[in-house]
């Protein structure tokens, strides 16, 4: 059989998955093993991928077998399978990512630059206010209406767009609560799934969330579908209707949500374990605040500086590394049996690539609990930190998310200084990054530090 932990008969290693964080226990299993293992827990298989080898050869290569996602019951229930990063690997699923690679990819960028450049001056215009404690808040604000505006039209301001930002956060959260087994009994019994939808109160739950959010998401999207807007993504995809085979303005609204929920919270987490790191390592904060300072003058950093500023571009993947904000990735299902290394993986595998572990693999990255931007300026460098998936799943978002990170850090720099803060009797307060919260998400715990601002930073 294949190389992993065994577990109890029947119940397998069930008893031994953490309900959080289950990239600590995967880590712990990759010490074990060559590079992948799998186990099973109360039935369910797994395969668990911690070299990014691995993951090419499994994700990237065999991407027509391994490109599906788990069916959570409660998930189904909830979303219709209108949500493509949940839904199967299907037609649906393949209109709706070519409207997000359409419409993120490198080139299609350009049209969002200028609204970073405003959120990123806001932001700036708004952090010596905050309390350092409400840092991750300001961000996700920061991140959230950046996001918004992308998505839904630059003319998509006003009230209406705080009240829309915090209902999205807020249906996110119970989206989230029902993905957990252990909120929803049937996720864990799908057998319960033959009973009618009067006998389960889950299913009244689910049609009650679909209904009253497919009605919202398709008031958000309103403005762009109907070309009162024509900036953002759902005018973008409103064009590309008759160049898209069947896309409906239903699944318009959907994908945007979608993307909405899958980048809000991992681009400023990242944020907040960048400031961390900042406070972390002052050899480190001073060469890349020289770095900006010196290319940008008394003017914000912008995208034109990019080339000019290698080092921050190291520390920008440093941080994705350090700290990978979706550690053990999302999972993915094998959707036919098929063979690895002689070993038949059977259909309906949970495949999980634990990119916690890649990140820290010695033979890549020495020293990896440490800090250190400069491996990425090396001859040759290592591979960029592999924190944005794999195969035909990888993260549509990734070069967008990039970008916002480049032009916040950039920013942050260059307006702020950033250090420890002390206690009424003088000691240092040093943050620690490991403490963290969240659930599948690594969210940096807040953590006090003392930020002052080093340039007069422009209305
Ligand atoms: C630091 C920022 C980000 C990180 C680290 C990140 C990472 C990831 C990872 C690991 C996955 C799973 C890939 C897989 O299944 O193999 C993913 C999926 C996804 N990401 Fe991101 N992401 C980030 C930002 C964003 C942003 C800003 C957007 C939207 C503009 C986005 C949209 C998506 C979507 C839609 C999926 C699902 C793709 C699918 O199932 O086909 N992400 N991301």
């Amino acid at each position: 059989s294949p190389p992993g932990p065994r577990g109890l008969p029947f119940l397998g290693s069930a008893l031994d998955l953490p309900t959080k964080f289950v990239f600590r226990k995967f880590d712990e299993w990759s010490k074990l093993y060559d590079g992948w293992f799998t186990l099973s827990a109360a039935g369910q298989k797994f395969l668990v991928i911690t070299r990014a080898d691995v993951a090419v050869d499994i994700l990237d290569k065999m991407s027509v077998q391994t490109s599906d996602r788990p069916a959570l019951p409660m998930v189904r229930y909830m979303l219709r399978r209108m949500s493509f990063p949940f839904d199967n690997y299907n037609d649906r699923w393949r209109r709706c990512r070519r409207l997000a690679h359409e419409n993120f990819n490198i080139q299609a960028l350009d049209n969002y630059r200028t609204l970073y450049e405003h959120a990123t001056a806001k932001l700036l215009r708004r952090l010596p206010d905050v309390d350092p404690m409400q840092l991750r808040e300001e961000l996700t604000q920061f991140s959230g209406a950046l996001a918004y505006e992308a998505l839904y039209g630059r003319d998509a301001g006003g009230v209406n767009q705080r009240r829309n930002i915090h209902r999205v956060w807020k249906l996110l959260e119970v989206l989230g609560d029902a993905a957990s087994p252990a909120t929803f009994l049937i996720n864990l019994m799908p057998s319960l799934d033959i009973l009618p939808e009067s006998l389960s109160p889950w299913k009244q739950f689910g049609t009650r969330y679909f209904n009253e959010n497919d009605k919202f998401f398709m008031e958000m999207a309103q403005p762009g579908l109907t070309g009162q807007s024509d900036s953002g993504f759902v005018a973008s995809c409103a064009r590309m209707r008759d160049r898209t085979d069947g896309i409906s303005d239903a699944e318009i609204a959907w994908t945007s949500f979608s993307l909405y929920g899958a980048g809000v919270e991992t681009t400023p987490y990242t944020l907040h374990w960048f400031v961390m790191a900042m406070v972390l390592f002052p050899e480190v904060y001073q060469r890349a605040q020289g770095e900006v300072s010196t290319v940008a003058g008394n003017r914000p950093p912008t995208f034109e500086h990019r080339s000019k500023l290698p080092y921050l571009v190291a520390v920008m993947k440093e941080t994705l590394r350090w700290r990978p904000v979706l550690p053990a990735g999302l999972p993915h299902t094998a959707s036919e049996d098929f063979l690895y290394k002689q070993f038949r993986i059977r259909k309906g595998t949970y495949v999980f690539a634990n990119q916690w572990s890649m990140c820290r693999d010695p033979a890549v990255y020495p020293d990896f609990e440490l800090f250190k931007p400069e491996r990425f300026l090396a001859d040759p460098p290592p591979p960029d930190p592999p924190v944005f998936g794999f195969g035909r799943r990888i993260c549509p978002g990734r070069n967008f998310a990039q970008e916002v990170l480049f032009l916040a850090m950039a920013n942050l720099l260059w307006a702020f200084h950033f250090e420890k803060a002390t206690e009424p009797d003088g000691k240092v307060i040093i943050p620690s990054p490991d403490s963290i919260d969240g659930n599948i998400l690594l969210r940096p715990q807040p953590f006090p530090f003392v930020i002052t601002p080093r340039q007069e930073i422009p209305n």
